[in-house]
Formats: structure tokens, C-alpha cells, sequence
């Protein structure tokens, strides 16, 4: 985990929390004179589906020079995963680094910006839902279907593969190797659908960091990443309702 807080007593939460998860979070800084960024997320009752008001703080607090010069990737790295609660000079930078390092790139665009062109030939992986997708191909968007707009983020360089999801309507994916399909959701009492994004992108990143080589199958990983977006959806809160390992009976 890499990132940045402040000296507040969210950022001191946020390090434990960490830790108890057993999650290496060296490549968290502790800022002096900032605050941790925060989230208020609204649930809807009926249909379990959130709004998040997003206050980046903290990991937004990079200065220029830093922008060019703090690597952020560590070396033992095989699959990375970016997302946009950082400037995005310093994700593209860093994206650009981890790509010519030989790393696997996942890149989940959220909170959604434009990006530049030039980056999708970084991205070995890119999984974005549905408002996502419409933000990111802009003109291109008005008379795509989410099939045709994963197909356009592999013609604008992806390297590997495009997944777009759909939430309750699960997923589609298009790989460079010519595969492509539909993933449909797991049918499960919804209560609240907040990090069911981020639950699937760790799920796909797992998948994607253990099974190497013939091991690793697209469809086994998809199936695997919805089965624990599956599971958070059926849980109130964001980091306490992801699902560990061993709560997930495909691996
Ligand atoms: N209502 C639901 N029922 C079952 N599974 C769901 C539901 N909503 C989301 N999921 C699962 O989570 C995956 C990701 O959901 P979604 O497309 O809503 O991502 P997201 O918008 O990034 O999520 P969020 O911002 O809420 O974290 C879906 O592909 C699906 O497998």
C-alpha cells in the first residue's frame, strides 16, 4: 500500500488498521501539518447503491519536484495497481515506471479524469465501471455499447485486457488475444454496495499475481474477483465489508 496521511487521529486509525490486516504499509508517509483524506459515503436504503463525497487531503499533498522524483512502486512488485486518489501527474509517472519495469499494470481509473492518450499503452489491465468508461472515451462514448467501449480502450493501446463492470448486471471483458464476454453478477441479498468496485480489482489483482503463466485463466478470474465483490455487497461499510481468502471457496 502506498499513499499518504496526515498527523490526525484518521491517518494514526488508517496505519493500525493496516497492520492488522497485515497489509506492509512502509510505503505509507505520515504528513506533518495535514490531514488524512476522508469519505463521507450515502447508502440508499432501498437499493443499497452509494454516493461518496471525497476528500483526497494527504494524498493529494505532493509537491512538483516530488512528482517526477518519488518512485513509488517497490522492486519485489509483480502486479501493481493504480488508482486516481493521488495527482495524476503522479500516477501517470509512476504507471510509466512500473511499465517499462516489466511490472503488470492494473489501472482502475476512480474517482474518474481524463486521461491522456499515451497511458493506455502502459496499462496492462484496465478495470473501470460503466460512468467510468462513458467519462474516459468522451465522444466515442454516446453511441457504444459497454461491449464496443471495451473494445475501444484495446484499440487505444491496453495492452492485456479491458473489464468494464456493471455492477448488478456483472461485467464485460475484452482481452488483446481476442477474447470477450459477459460476467453476470452473483444473485445476493444487496445491502450496501460500497468498495464492491475495489473488492473486484483486488480480487482480479490477486488471481492475477498467483496464477502465472498457463495457471492464469481470464475467466477464472473474473469469476473469482465477482465472487468477493459478491461478498462485500452483502456487507455494511467499505474495508469491513471485503471478504478475506479464505472466505471464498474458488481459488
Ligand atoms: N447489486 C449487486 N449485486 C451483485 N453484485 C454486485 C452488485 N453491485 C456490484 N456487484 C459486483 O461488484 C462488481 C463491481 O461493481 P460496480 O460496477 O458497481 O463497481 P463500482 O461502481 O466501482 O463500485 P463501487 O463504486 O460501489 O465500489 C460487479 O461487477 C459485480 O460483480
Amino acid at each position: 500500500m502506498v499513499g499518504q496521511v496526515g498527523e490526525d487521529s484518521f491517518g494514526a486509525d488508517y496505519l493500525k488498521a493496516l497492520e492488522r490486516e497485515g497489509i506492509d504499509g512502509r510505503g505509507v508517509r505520515k504528513l506533518e501539518g495535514r490531514k488524512t483524506g476522508v469519505s463521507t459515503i450515502i447508502v440508499d436504503d432501498a437499493t443499497g447503491e452509494n454516493r461518496i463525497l471525497f476528500a483526497p487531503n494527504a494524498n493529494y499533498a505532493f509537491s512538483g519536484e516530488w512528482t517526477a522524483a518519488w518512485e513509488l512502486v517497490p522492486g519485489e512488485a509483480e502486479v501493481v495497481v493504480f488508482q486516481l486518489e493521488m495527482p495524476l501527474g503522479v500516477v501517470l509517472h509512476n504507471i510509466r515506471k512500473a511499465s517499462q519495469s516489466g511490472k503488470h499494470v492494473i489501472l482502475n481509473p476512480a474517482p474518474a479524469e481524463i486521461l491522456p492518450d499515451a497511458v493506455y499503452k502502459d496499462v496492462d489491465t484496465l478495470i473501470l465501471n460503466q460512468s467510468e468508461s462513458t467519462l474516459l472515451a468522451g465522444d466515442a462514448a454516446a453511441s457504444h455499447s459497454p461491449e464496443q467501449l471495451a473494445s475501444h480502450f484495446l484499440h487505444k493501446g491496453v495492452k492485456d485486457a479491458v473489464i468494464i463492470t456493471l455492477g448488478g448486471d456483472g461485467l464485460v471483458y475484452a482481452t488483446s488475444s481476442g477474447l470477450s464476454g459477459r460476467v453476470a453478477a452473483k444473485k445476493v441479498k444487496v445491502v450496501d454496495t460500497t468498495a464492491a468496485g475495489d473488492t473486484f480489482v483486488g480480487g482480479y489483482a490477486v488471481k492475477r499475481a498467483r496464477d502465472t503463466g498457463k495457471s492464469f485463466g481470464y475467466l477464472k478470474a473474473l469469476d473469482f474477483a465477482t465472487l468477493a465483490a459478491s461478498k462485500t455487497v452483502e456487507r455494511q461499510g467499505a474495508m469491513a465489508a471485503i471478504p478475506r481468502l479464505n472466505e471464498l471457496s474458488v481459488n
